[in-house]
């Protein structure tokens, strides 16, 4: 199958390790072409931010429609332009913050999401509430490391990523880590083993999903909301973009 997987920031670097963690679960036939959009923030830590990567998000999902992917992962815990992008295509598209959620409430009866700026921390308690995932999230937590700080990151940020967990473990008496950071998806495998619970990176758990979603033979319905966008002309310099 041929998953388009966007990082909805502008780092390279960024999406460069974004598609590292979803090879590194994907099956031998899953080709996995990883993009960003061609304007906007290079990382996503506010509302603002978020507003112009959704626009990136639908830009890259429309300029792809020609390779026709199987799926769209959007790596970014906001998940931002996911309704977008699943009007602009029927194949399956999932951000990384609702399969992480779903995921962490099938291995324990209540979960915890470590993140990064704190102020971005009501953009994942809304998509919990969005998600019906809230009744099984019993805390969010920033770090206040930047995203683009866990680039390459060195031990103290590993370890105050760790500390950070495992306070949120005992808190919330959680069961359960969520990494809210598509740039955390590298240290999934250490801290899953400090901590000896399930640490869940939503990078890789959507290009999973994805495969079994397509797998399945399941698309995103056209029926409704989801419905192709109406034909419309549009103006500047996203005029190319127009249904
Ligand atoms: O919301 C966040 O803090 C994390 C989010 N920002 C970003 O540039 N990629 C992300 O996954």
């Amino acid at each position: 199958m041929k998953l388009l997987l966007i990082n909805p920031n502008t780092t390279q670097a960024m999406t460069d390790a974004i598609a590292e963690a979803a090879r590194a679960v994907a099956s031998p036939g899953t080709e996995i072409v990883a993009v960003q959009p061609s304007f906007g923030p290079v990382s996503i830590e506010s509302h603002y931010d978020e507003a112009f990567a959704a626009a990136g998000v639908a830009e890259q999902v429309r300029l792809a429609a020609a390779w026709r992917p199987d799926a769209v992962v959007i790596a970014c815990f906001g998940d931002p332009g996911l309704e977008a992008a699943r009007e602009a295509t029927d194949a399956p598209v999932l951000g990384i913050a609702e399969p992480a959620f779903h995921a962490a409430g099938m291995l324990a009866t209540g979960f915890s999401v470590i993140t990064t700026m704190t102020r971005t921390c009501i953009m994942a308690e809304r998509l919990l509430q969005r998600y019906g995932a809230d009744q099984h999230c019993r805390g969010v937590h920033g770090t206040d490391i930047p995203v683009l700080d866990l680039e390459g990151c060195g031990v103290e940020t590993l370890q105050q990523i760790e500390d950070a967990a495992r306070e949120a473990l005992a808190r919330d008496r959680s069961g359960a880590i969520v990494l809210g950071c598509a740039g955390m998806a590298p240290l999934c495998a250490t801290l899953s083993q400090r901590l000896g619970v399930p640490v869940i990176d939503g990078v890789a758990v959507a290009a999973k999903f994805a495969e079994a979603l397509v797998g399945l033979g399941l698309r995103t319905s056209k029926h409704g909301d989801y419905a192709p966008p109406l034909p419309k002309p549009f103006v500047g310099w996203a005029s190319p973009l127009r249904w």
